[in-house]
């Protein structure tokens, strides 16, 4: 079973309006609320492709209950510790451009966390974990203690995160890791700019214990090094309607296929990305169906 860990979900409000003027009054011509927050999105995704997940994390408050509600809705399986607070919400305004207003999210204690490593404690190496997004203030050490309790037992997790949140569980190897280039050129404390320089960037982190590296590049597609393989995958062209959630819709193709070749879960991973960029809200099995054609996996260097 695929278990997705989002320390910190959201309700994501999105708001149409058409043209924002900052300082006045501001009417929206359209709206809608998801479930959100990263792993949730890869949940979301897996579920669209038929991939069962179990959704864990802290949910608190009415905005917790319609997370949950939610994604029992979607035939979900979730498994939320409850918090005092109340799960944020943040705010996607659609006025042309993106803007994102993201919440800190409720305070957590360490009760929760204790609760929550016995759900991981639980797990076997059959399991795979995916822990991504933020986490709540004064926690950040958080993904690095989990990845070593998880390490510990032999279960394959995948880190997406920014920083120290990711550098951190890098020595417990982590079975995938989902910068895209501004995380990286933060991590690497380099700024890149050609092919080459990502690439030997991404290769340092497998140095650093990193066993897939999916760096992704926007509309450009993006690049897979691991000690195996090196590819560059384009992006399908189509129009930009969302790019929230267009980065954990890319970890969850490339999870969904885990077992198959590189080459198929690079398919599925850039084709699940690219068809959330292109949809309102994630992407549904019949946007992902129509691009997974149109993903050409091509070679940088194929070391076997
Ligand atoms: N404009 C676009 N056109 C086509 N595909 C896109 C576009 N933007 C994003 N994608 C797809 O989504 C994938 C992830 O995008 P990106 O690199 O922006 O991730 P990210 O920075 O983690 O995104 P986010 O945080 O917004 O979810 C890309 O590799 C690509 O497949
Ligand atoms: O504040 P975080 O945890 O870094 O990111 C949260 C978030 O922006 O990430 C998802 C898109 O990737 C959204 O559903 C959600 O609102």
């Amino acid at each position: 079973m695929i278990y997705t860990v989002t320390f910190n979900p959201s309700v994501d409000y999105v708001m149409k309006i058409e043209a924002l003027e900052l300082g006045s009054l501001n009417r929206t011509s359209d709206t809608a609320k998801y479930a959100g927050g990263k792993g949730i999105n890869v949940s979301r995704i897996l579920s669209a492709l038929d991939v069962p997940s179990t959704a864990l994390g802290f949910a608190g408050g009415f905005m917790g209950e319609f997370i949950k509600d939610t994604l029992n809705t979607q035939g979900i399986q979730s498994d939320f510790i409850e918090v005092d607070g109340d799960t944020r919400i943040n705010v996607k305004l659609k006025t042309g451009e993106e803007t994102e207003i993201n919440a800190a999210g409720p305070a957590i204690t360490d009760a929760n966390i204790s609760r929550l490593e016995a759900q991981l404690i639980d797990l076997s190496p059959e399991d795979h974990v995916v822990f991504a997004g933020s986490v709540p203030s004064g926690y950040d050490h958080l993904y690095e203690t989990l990845a070593k309790l998880l390490h510990d037992r032999n279960i394959e997790f995948t880190i997406d995160a920014e920083g120290a949140k990711l550098t951190s569980t890098l020595q417990y190897g982590p079975y995938l890791i989902k910068p895209n280039q501004f995380e990286l050129e933060g991590i690497t404390g380099r700024s890149l700019s050609t092919t080459s320089e990502m690439v030997e960037a991404a290769r340092s982190l497998l140095d650093r214990g990193a066993k897939n590296i999916l760096l992704t590049l926007g509309k450009d597609g993006a690049l897979f090094i691991s000690r195996d393989y090196e590819y560059f995958v384009p992006s399908p062209k189509g129009t930009l309607k969302n790019s929230v959630g267009a980065g954990d819709s890319t970890v969850a193709g490339f999870i969904s296929r885990k077992g198959s070749s590189i080459r198929e879960q690079l398919k599925y991973a850039i084709a699940c990305g690219s068809a959330t960029a292109f949809s309102d809200d994630l992407a549904t099995r019949e946007d992902i169906e129509v691009l997974l054609d149109k993903i050409e996996v091509q070679s940088i260097e194929e070391v076997k």
